[in-house]
């Protein structure tokens, strides 16, 4: 989950967002301060305490109306009519716009609802020193969808809020935090008694930088949400809304996680797919950072969580150098063109080993819900194709089929795994290396699959 919001100091993942399904990234959330009680005269930010200027409440009370006047802020409930029995709804704090993209889609939102009566893969229970995790209750290929959940609450980055220039930093930041907390309480409180119940038992790991309550939780739970959001620039911090779920924000962080979430946005629902098997009883772990940078950068970006990682990677002290090996090397997928073109000799005898060599890292890391894991992944498939060798390729079609939440995979990819499949000599690039003529047509197919540019997946 990527958290994250309004004016936040700490990084901004995620990004990710590409031509691939949108991931569901952690956010950090706005390094702020407490909520103020009335009538008080200093605000506690972290662990100072910050001056007023005279009338400071009643500025604020009068830029809020502003804001609201002006119709920055809407409170909705998806899905907009009425929800079909069992269905769940979302409570929504949106940006002008958000509602509209929403609006647009065709048959929006496909239904939720809860299938009665079968039994879940996965399980809420505690787990060692973390607080409560998500585990399975039976054992979970690779690639399978895990569960999908509509969240209880989805809201902006970077809400508008009402700021006086003439304030400090701190009084900014406390200003802006004591309005995401108003603006939470009426999204909570339109919500279920149910779902409410389970938004407040949700972990708090902001008690102590003075957050209010409602945005403690919406600090630690939110996954980033991107598309919402047209008209900003994908991948900018402020282009993300942020979803907080019952039982995706359960989800504990690892380095090598063992699941991925993606959001979908036509079922506004989160999806959990395992990124490698995952044996029963075992704790389905998520990324909250960036997993490319060295452990010590990492523990610096789970600061905001208030834990220190200690996943295999992280207590594995030949990890480091694995990683950064990794991400000072080319993604072979960008090679593949020019070497079919017979552009790029040098890499002839070293296309494959260098896709062997870096799926080999990704494995022993965990990394199997990369970017870069899917760009080896159809590299090597490529290549193979083109050498005519189905037997190597078929290999790396397993592979391949696996990640069912990259858009760029290829829908026949199943058709692949059999060596002996005739799809194999139906396949454009087929023995292209061997015989040449590769065309515009192949470029295309190419591209298709992601291959010839950089296909960056969020975490
Ligand atoms: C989104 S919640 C995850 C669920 C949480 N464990 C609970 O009890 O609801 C994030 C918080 O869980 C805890 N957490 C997550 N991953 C952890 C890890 N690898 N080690 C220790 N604590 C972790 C931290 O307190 C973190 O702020």
């Amino acid at each position: 989950m990527k958290r994250g919001f309004l004016n936040s100091s700490k990084p901004k993942v995620h990004p990710q967002g590409p031509s691939t399904t949108p991931a569901a990234t952690p956010s950090p959330g706005i390094d702020l301060g407490e909520i103020p009680r009335a009538g008080l005269g200093r605000l506690a930010i972290g662990k100072q305490n910050v001056e007023l200027p005279e009338g400071f409440d009643e500025d604020v009370a009068l830029l809020e109306r502003e804001i609201q006047a002006q119709g920055m802020i809407v409170h909705t409930t998806v899905p907009f009519d009425k929800a079909l029995p069992g269905e769940h709804t979302t409570e929504c704090i949106f940006h002008p716009g958000s509602k509209e993209v929403l609006m647009g889609l065709s048959g929006f939102p496909q239904p939720m609802v809860k299938r009665v009566g079968k039994k879940s893969p996965v399980v809420v229970k505690e787990a060692s020193g973390m607080g409560l995790g998500v585990f399975a209750t039976r054992g979970i290929k690779a690639g399978e969808l895990i569960f999908s959940e509509r969240p209880l609450l989805v809201g902006g980055q970077a809400l508008p809020t009402a700021l006086r220039a003439s304030w400090t930093r701190e009084q900014k930041s406390q200003s802006s935090l004591n309005q995401l907390e108003k603006m939470l309480a009426v999204a909570v409180d339109r919500m279920s008694d149910e779902d409410k119940a389970a938004y407040m038992a949700l972990k708090n790991s902001h008690l102590e930088d003075g957050s209010g309550p409602l945005a403690g939780i919406y600090r630690t739970n939110g996954l980033g949400i991107e598309g919402l959001r047209p008209e900003l620039k994908k991948g900018d911090a402020t282009a993300f809304c942020s979803g907080v779920g019952n039982l995706v924000s359960r989800l504990n962080h690892s380095c090598s996680r063992n699941v991925t979430a993606h959001w979908n946005m036509l079922t506004f629902s989160f999806q959990v797919f395992a990124v490698r098997d995952i044996a029963a009883d075992e704790e389905l772990t998520y990324q909250y950072c960036p997993i490319e940078g060295s452990t010590a950068e990492r523990n610096e970006q789970l600061k905001p969580y208030d834990f220190i990682c200690a996943c295999p990677s992280c207590k594995d002290p030949e990890s480091d150098a694995r990683r950064a090996n990794l991400k000072k090397s080319y993604p072979p997928s960008m090679i593949i063109p020019a070497w079919l073109s017979g552009n790029a000799p040098q890499a002839d005898s070293k296309l494959l080993p260098e896709c062997r060599r870096q799926m080999d890292i990704l494995e022993r890391e965990g990394m199997q819900g990369t970017s870069r894991y899917f760009q080896v992944s159809v590299a090597g498939f490529v290549a193979c194709v083109a050498l005519g060798d189905a037997q190597s390729a078929s290999e790396w079609a397993r592979k391949l089929a696996r990640i069912r939440w990259v858009d760029k995979v290829p829908k026949d990819i199943e058709s692949f795994v059999d060596p002996k499949s005739r799809a194999y000599k139906a396949h454009p690039v087929w023995r292209k290396k061997i015989d040449g003529g590769v065309g515009f047509d192949v470029m295309v197919k190419l591209a298709e699959m992601g291959i010839g540019s950089v296909v960056n997946l969020p975490h």
